[in-house]
């Protein structure tokens, strides 16, 4: 079974990698330029370089490789770069994921859609597949749009939602919060971290393994696929300090109201995982779990 990932040089990109070629699939991993995987995988594993704002260059890739399964987890994941510069976000996010979309219905068999917490508004929490959409920030909007055109699509498709991801930095990958904590105070900084939002942050480990789950048994339409613990990014940085021995007197408590961001963050989000688990048999680790193996 050949499975394409776009955006392969992130923090969800580099781990699905390794896990998907644990698992003897064959992987095509591609990104814009360089492979930035710390490791030549051994494996049926090839990369290639494929801008997904590029036409031309998605076409070629897709037509040669025709892929059983596309993982489409490329993305402008700034949210302040995408509030801030909302062409390239539409290019990105929007143009970039209908190309790939196409590209996918002519050749491939299954389209798997990494979505965001960020399609909902923040004010209910604890999201359920079935809630109500409503987008505050553009890079929310943006990925909802990409959600809306994979439920059109002519192939099965699963769109996969996550939150506030979390993990090993392999090599170049986006910082998460739990590695920003980390360093901040390793280096003496003090740091604000907000304590009115709520997020279930989830283990990017646990993410390719449910994204794995969804390609073994064929799984169509939308999961929720995340950590099962809710904790606001203050607890996460209380339990970063204490893990790893660091002064938490350097983390000053704020809330949303003092700590201003240009793109908006939904207050309350965390998912409800009931569907993954019953469907899919996922069960992610504890956040406490998470820290250990960091
Ligand atoms: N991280 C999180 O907390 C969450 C992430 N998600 C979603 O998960 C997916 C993976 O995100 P994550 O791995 O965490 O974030 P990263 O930013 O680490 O990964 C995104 C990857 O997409 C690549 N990319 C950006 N633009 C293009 C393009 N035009 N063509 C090809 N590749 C491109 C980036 O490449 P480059 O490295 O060169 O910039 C990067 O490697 C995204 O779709 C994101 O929306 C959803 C919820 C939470
Ligand atoms: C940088 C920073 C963040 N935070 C908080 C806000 C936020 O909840 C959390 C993470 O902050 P960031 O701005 O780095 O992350 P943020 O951009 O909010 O993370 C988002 O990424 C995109 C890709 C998603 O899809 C979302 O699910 C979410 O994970 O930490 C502070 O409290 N203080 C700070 O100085």
């Amino acid at each position: 079974m050949k499975v394409l990932i776009t955006g392969a040089n992130g923090l969800l990109g580099q781990h699905l990698t390794k896990i998907l070629l644990d698992r003897n699939y064959q992987v095509i991993a591609t990104s814009r330029g360089e492979s930035r995987l710390p490791f030549q995988p051994s494996g049926n594993y090839a990369y290639r370089e494929m801008d997904i704002a590029n036409a031309l260059e998605t076409f070629a890739v897709m037509s040669q490789e025709r892929p059983d399964v596309v993982i489409h987890a490329a993305a402008m994941t700034q949210i302040d770069d995408c509030e801030l510069r909302p062409q390239q976000c539409e290019r990105i996010n929007v143009q970039g994921t209908s190309q790939i979309l196409t590209d996918a219905e002519t050749f491939s068999s299954h389209f798997i859609f990494i979505s965001t917490d960020f399609v909902f508004d923040g004010e209910q929490g604890n999201y359920a597949e079935e809630d109500e959409t409503k987008p505050i920030s553009l890079y929310g909007f943006s990925k909802l749009q990409g959600e809306s055109m994979v439920q059109t699509s002519t192939i099965p498709f699963a769109i996969v939602r996550t939150c506030l991801v979390y993990g090993n930095l392999l090599k170049g990958t986006r910082s998460n919060i739990v590695s920003w904590v980390k360093e901040s105070l390793q280096q003496g900084k003090t740091i604000q971290v907000v304590s009115d939002q709520v997020r279930t942050p989830t283990y990017v480990e646990d993410l390719a393994k449910g994204i794995a789950l969804i390609i073994e048994k064929k799984a169509t339409g939308i999961y929720h696929i995340s950590g099962k613990d809710w904790l606001t990014p203050y607890d996460i940085a209380l339990k970063t300090a204490a893990k790893f021995q660091l002064d938490a007197s350097k983390i000053v408590k704020v809330d949303a109201s003092t700590f201003k961001q240009p793109g908006r963050r939904p207050l309350k989000t965390g998912f409800i995982i009931e569907k993954a688990r019953k469907e899919l048999g996922f069960e992610p680790i504890p956040f406490d779990e998470g820290l250990n193996l960091l």
